[in-house]
């Protein structure tokens, strides 16, 4: 039943969901939990995926179009009997029938979601209608990754869940957290108008092993740069700040979110707030004291500072980040190191 809303004052009562199979309910059969993980294939999707495959009662089936996401972040499952990996786009519809839906599919970094802003947009709005159509169809349970970009520049710090937010919505960036917002809003009119089971993170920053190399955030680019030598390009003005969580911890919040019986949405993330000075600074300290920092022009639009406030994910999730940047970073180094062949000096 979703009848445990945030708000409390948009009571719903779900439909029984509709039976895919009349085995599921014969005497000998022990159904398996089937967890749809779209974006699957990228980052987060497959640490998440790693942690799901974990537990012998889950199967798990992946689509993605794999357009910042690779075959490679899942390769040790490829082939095992409890996992299905389906090259999909969100904007298509998909028809399969399964219990719940973790819905990552969009590319998540500004590079990446500024090179086709209107795929972008489509992705975020076509992709989470075609994903709550298919949760109202075989009535599964959805959890939407939206982001601490809903709050854009934000006038209220730390962001607090209750803040709407100050977003420009013509910017360059636009795409992506207008998109989220209105992701947002589509699973809220779902769950009001036809009682899904709806569930939503708000995650901040996260980093951790598996990003792209070149995939232009600021972790893996100055990781990255701090491995090849080049120099850090911190973007100006340098003071702007972010909060950054390991991805094994964001993997658990989003779990306990699914698990738990809050709509959200919930801020995920890690209050430890940086400027991207001191993140530079850390990263030189802790991989490469030769290493020079430069200052860089900036984009459009770059939120000047973002810290989550975590009390609604701790006292309704009973959840909050364990690893402290200066202990993830070197995590992330090692997986670096191994893909660009780069090895540590003694
Ligand atoms: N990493 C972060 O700091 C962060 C912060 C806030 C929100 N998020 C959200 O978390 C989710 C995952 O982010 P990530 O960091 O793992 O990014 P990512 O780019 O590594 O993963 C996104 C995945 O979605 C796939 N994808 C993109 N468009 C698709 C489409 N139309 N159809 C099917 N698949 C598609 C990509 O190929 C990729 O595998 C995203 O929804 C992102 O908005 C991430
Ligand atoms: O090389 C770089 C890259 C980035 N930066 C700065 O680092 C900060 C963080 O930039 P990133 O590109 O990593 O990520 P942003 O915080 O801007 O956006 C992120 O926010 C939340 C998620 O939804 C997304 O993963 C992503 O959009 C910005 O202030 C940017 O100006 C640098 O100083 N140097």
């Amino acid at each position: 039943m979703a009848k445990n809303s945030a708000n409390g004052d948009h009571q719903t009562t779900t439909k029984p969901p509709p039976t895919p199979s009349p085995l599921r309910f014969s005497k000998f059969f022990q159904p398996n939990m089937r967890i749809l993980v779209t974006g699957g294939a990228g980052f987060i999707g497959s640490h998440l995926v790693d942690k799901l495959m974990e537990n012998e009662k889950n199967e798990v089936i992946v689509v993605d179009n794999f357009f910042t996401g690779s075959k490679d972040n899942l390769k040790k499952w490829i082939g095992h009997p409890r996992f299905e990996l389906k090259r999909h786009d969100v904007t298509e519809p998909l028809l399969v029938e399964v219990d719940q839906i973790y819905h990552l599919a969009c590319p998540a970094s500004p590079i990446f979601y500024k090179y086709n802003p209107v795929k972008t947009i489509k992705t975020n709005v076509i992709g989470t209608l075609n994903m709550l159509g298919l949760a109202k169809r075989v009535g599964a349970r959805i959890l939407l990754t939206s982001t601490s970009e809903v709050y854009g520049d934000p006038l209220v710090h730390p962001q607090t869940e209750e803040y709407w937010g100050n977003v420009n919505p013509i910017g360059v960036r636009s795409c992506y957290d207008e998109g989220k917002r209105v992701a947002e809003t589509l699973m809220f009119d779902y769950h009001r108008q036809h009682g899904i089971e709806i569930r939503i993170a708000r995650i901040f920053n996260t980093y951790g092993p598996r990003m792209n190399i070149d995939d232009g955030r600021v972790v893996s680019n100055f990781i990255a740069q701090a491995l090849r030598d080049e120099p850090l390009t911190v973007q100006a003005p340098g003071t702007q700040t972010r909060s950054f969580c390991y991805v094994s911890d964001m993997v658990n919040g989003l779990i306990r979110l699914m698990e738990g019986e809050n709509t959200g949405p919930i801020n995920i993330g890690n209050p430890g707030e940086f400027t991207m000075i001191e993140l530079a600074e850390l990263v030189k300290e802790l991989i490469n004291p030769k290493v020079e920092i430069k200052s860089v022009e900036n984009t459009p639009d770059d939120p000047r500072q973002r810290k989550p406030d975590i009390t609604k994910a701790k006292e309704l999730l009973g959840w909050e980040p364990k690893v402290k940047l200066r202990d993830g970073l070197p995590l992330m180094e090692e997986d670096f190191r191994l893909r660009l062949g780069v090895s540590k000096k003694i």
